[in-house]
C-alpha cells in the first residue's frame, strides 16, 4: 500500500481484509500446508492445540488442506493452563474430528525444575520450559508418524520476537505467519471458528494470569497497525503517530521489540571461516 492510500483510509487501526481477500488467504494458506507436507514426503501434520485462536485457526486450515485423518492434535496442559482453555482445545479437536492426545506436561517440567530448583521460581525461565517441552513432544510424535510440525506463529509475534526461542517457534512451517493478529481473528471468523474462540484474550499461559497485551504493553490493534504502517510500511514515525493517534513512545517500543529480537529470526551465527 502506498502512503497516499494509507492516509486516505477511514479507520487507521483497522487492517480489515475484504471477503475476497480472506478467501484468497484461505486458499493460499491451505495450498501452502498441502505443498509443504508433500515436499517433506510426510503423511500429515502434528499441531499443539491450546484453545487459543492461533492454533485453532491453523488446525482448521490444516484439516481443510490435508483432511481430518492427516492431522494429529496434542493438548499439553501444565499447571499454568486454565481448565476452560484445555477443554476448548479438546473441543476444537472434537469439532474437527481429528485424532488427539492429552499429554500432561507438568511431571516432565518438574523433572527440569528438580535439577535446577533455583531457576524454578523464575517464572519466565520456568514458563519457557513448558513451551520447549511441548516442542520436544511435537517432534517426538512427528518423527514417529512421519508428519511435519505445524507452527502457529503470526506476523505480529514473529516481528516482535514474542515467542520462545526453540520453543513454540521450533516448527517446520508457520502457515499463518504472514497475518497480523487482527487478520488472524478475521480469517478465523471467516472459516467458521466459533465466535467465543475468536474473541478469546490472547495468552501464552506460561504463568497464571499472563496476557500478551499486558506483557507487551500494547494492544494488538495498536501493535499491528504500527507494524503494518511504520515497520513494514512507508510511514515515518511522526506521520504514523499523527495518523494512528499513538504516541512516539509506543512506536519506539515496537521498533525496539523488533530490533531486540533479530537473533530469534536468524540462524545462530558463527564467525566467518578463517582461511589460514
Ligand atoms: N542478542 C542476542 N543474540 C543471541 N541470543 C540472544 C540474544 N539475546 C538473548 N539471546 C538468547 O535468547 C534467550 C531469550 O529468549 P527466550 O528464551 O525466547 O526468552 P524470552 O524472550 O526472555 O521470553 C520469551 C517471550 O516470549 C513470550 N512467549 C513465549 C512463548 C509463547 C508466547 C505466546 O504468545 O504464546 C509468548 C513470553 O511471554 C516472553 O515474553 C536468552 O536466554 C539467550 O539465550
Ligand atoms: N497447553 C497447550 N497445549 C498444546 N499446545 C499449546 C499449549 N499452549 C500453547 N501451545 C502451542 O503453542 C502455540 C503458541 O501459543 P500462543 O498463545 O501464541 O497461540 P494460541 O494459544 O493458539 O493463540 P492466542 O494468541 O490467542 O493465545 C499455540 O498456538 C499452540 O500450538
Ligand atoms: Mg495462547
Amino acid at each position: 500500500m502506498s502512503e497516499a492510500d494509507i492516509l486516505s483510509a477511514d479507520a487507521p487501526l483497522d487492517l480489515r481484509l475484504s471477503d475476497e481477500e480472506l478467501e484468497a488467504h484461505r486458499e493460499h494458506i491451505t495450498s501452502f500446508i498441502a505443498d509443504t507436507v508433500e515436499a517433506a514426503g510426510a503423511e500429515g501434520a502434528v499441531i499443539g492445540l491450546s484453545g487459543g485462536i492461533d492454533s485453532t485457526l491453523t488446525a482448521f486450515l490444516a484439516v481443510e488442506a490435508l483432511g481430518k485423518e492427516n492431522v494429529h492434535g496434542l493438548v499439553m496442559p501444565s499447571v499454568a493452563n486454565a481448565e476452560d482453555m484445555m477443554s476448548d482445545a479438546e473441543g476444537v479437536a472434537q469439532q474437527l474430528e481429528i485424532a488427539y492426545d492429552v499429554v500432561e506436561i507438568q511431571p516432565i517440567a518438574e523433572a527440569f525444575f528438580d535439577v535446577f530448583p533455583e531457576a524454578a521460581d523464575d517464572r519466565m525461565a520456568a514458563g519457557n520450559v513448558y513451551v520447549r517441552t511441548r516442542g520436544v513432544l511435537n517432534y517426538f510424535v512427528a518423527n514417529h508418524e512421519n508428519r511435519i510440525v505445524l507452527g502457529t506463529g503470526n506476523r505480529a509475534e514473529a516481528m516482535t520476537g514474542y515467542f520462545t526461542k526453540y520453543g513454540d517457534q521450533a516448527v517446520d512451517c508457520n502457515p499463518i505467519g504472514n497475518l497480523y493478529k487482527q487478520q488472524v481473528r478475521q480469517l478465523a471468523a471467516h472459516v467458521g471458528v466459533p465466535e467465543d474462540l475468536v474473541m478469546q484474550t490472547p495468552s501464552a499461559e506460561m504463568w497464571s494470569g499472563q496476557t500478551d497485551e499486558a506483557e507487551l504493553g500494547l494492544t494488538y490493534d495498536v501493535l499491528d497497525a504500527i507494524l503494518a504502517l511504520h515497520v513494514d510500511g512507508p510511514l515515518t514515525k511522526s506521520v504514523t503517530s499523527r495518523h494512528l493517534g499513538v504516541t512516539a513512545e509506543q512506536i519506539d517500543r515496537v521498533v525496539e521489540l523488533v530490533e531486540r529480537s533479530e537473533h530469534k529470526r536468524s540462524m545462530p551465527p558463527a564467525p566467518d571461516a578463517l582461511s589460514l
